[in-house]
């Protein structure tokens, strides 16, 4: 019978036309893929590995899911959509029902998923929506730094008016326990950005900081979590501030991530947290300028490999203790 600690990883490959085929077959002929369930077109890989001049191995377990154009590489297909959310699907499920420990994602491209005529901002708000997670949170995480936001895939027009109290309370929450419980942190500390310049300079370069988010923190600190900020998110990434954190937490996306990325890019994973399953994925995207040449590097798929692999034995040995 299959224990819980023995359950496979589902991986899916992502957009047909990017980087992921290309990242499935380079680490599977590194023999990094044991234990580990392939969902994707098998006659996509077959053809990207002879482009690759790479065969397709034997010991790679594949669940078949075809696109309509196994044959793309570099340029995306609208007709490929479907089948891209298939293989989402199959991973979801599987997670769902006890099938998989964990799924890892390729990349997609969120342009042509869209231009296919189906409403997609990202893994992140999809895997939500099929899950049933009220709120979604992404965190980054190299060795080095972790940076969790607030908000995710929304115009930067949109951002201050997604931004209250209840969801950064809810957030940071959601955080808190999942540091404990999928990362084994005892009593994590968070490190919150303010929303605008000098996180607003005393109500001078914006009223969200006073408002908004120095009320939603007071709350959080009254009820036991270890919380810091608002602070000017132009000096919170600091080793001074750094150094005594365990997350960093940005309002939006790119006021946090190209730091992670400066730091870390190719060895960090993006993880989901909030959701009844674990995910994890590639710090990167499609890279369409490079697929098929063999010149996509493979750092953060083992990063976001090894993550949930660890993820999902910390899980297992926090139910264990909760009985
Ligand atoms: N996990 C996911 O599904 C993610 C998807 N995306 C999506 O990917 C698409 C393209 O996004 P871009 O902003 O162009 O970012 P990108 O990460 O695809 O590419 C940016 C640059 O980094 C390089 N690069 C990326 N990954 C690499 C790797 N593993 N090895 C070597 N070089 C690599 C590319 O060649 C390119 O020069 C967008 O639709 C975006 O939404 C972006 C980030 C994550
Ligand atoms: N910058 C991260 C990104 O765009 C990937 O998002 P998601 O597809 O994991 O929601």
């Amino acid at each position: 019978m299959m224990t819980a600690s023995h359950r496979p990883i589902a991986l899916t490959v992502g957009e047909p036309a990017g980087i992921g085929p290309d990242l499935v077959l380079q680490l599977a002929h590194q023999g990094g893929l044991s234990n580990t369930v392939i969902i994707g077109d098998t006659r996509l890989l077959a053809q990207r590995a002879a482009r690759l001049g790479l065969t397709l191995p034997d010991e790679l377990v594949i669940r078949n899911v075809p696109v309509d154009d196994p044959n793309v590489c570099g340029a995306p297909s609208t007709a490929n959509v479907a089948g891209v959310i298939r293989m989402l699907d199959v991973a979801i499920d599987g997670c769902l029902h006890g099938e998989f420990a964990a799924m890892v994602t390729g990349p997609l491209h969120k342009g042509i998923i869209n231009d296919a005529g189906v409403q997609f901002s990202g893994h992140t708000e999809y895997l939500a929506e099929r899950t049933g997670a009220a709120m979604p949170v992404m965190l980054l995480a190299s060795s080095k730094l972790r940076v969790a936001l607030i908000t995710t895939h929304l115009p930067l027009r949109d951002v201050s008016d997604a931004i209250s109290g209840e969801r950064i309370q809810q957030i940071c929450r959601i955080i808190d326990q999942d540091l404990r419980s999928k990362f084994g942190l005892q009593s994590p500390r968070l490190l919150v950005c303010g929303l605008n310049p000098h996180a607003g300079e005393g109500g001078h370069l914006g009223m969200e900081e006073i408002e908004i988010i120095e009320p939603a923190l007071n709350q959080l600190r009254e009820a036991g979590l270890k919380v810091v900020g608002p602070l000017p998110a132009d000096t919170l990434f600091t080793e001074k501030y750094l150094k005594n954190a365990d997350v960093a937490v940005a309002m939006y996306h790119d006021q946090g991530l190209p730091v992670l990325k400066y730091q870390g890019f190719g060895q960090a994973a993006n993880i989901t947290l909030g959701l009844p399953i674990i995910r994890t994925s590639v710090d990167h995207g499609t890279a369409f300028d490079i697929a098929g040449t063999g010149q996509a590097d493979i750092g953060s798929l083992k990063v976001a490999l090894e993550q949930a692999r660890l993820m999902s034995a910390s899980q297992i040995a926090s139910e264990l203790d909760n009985g």
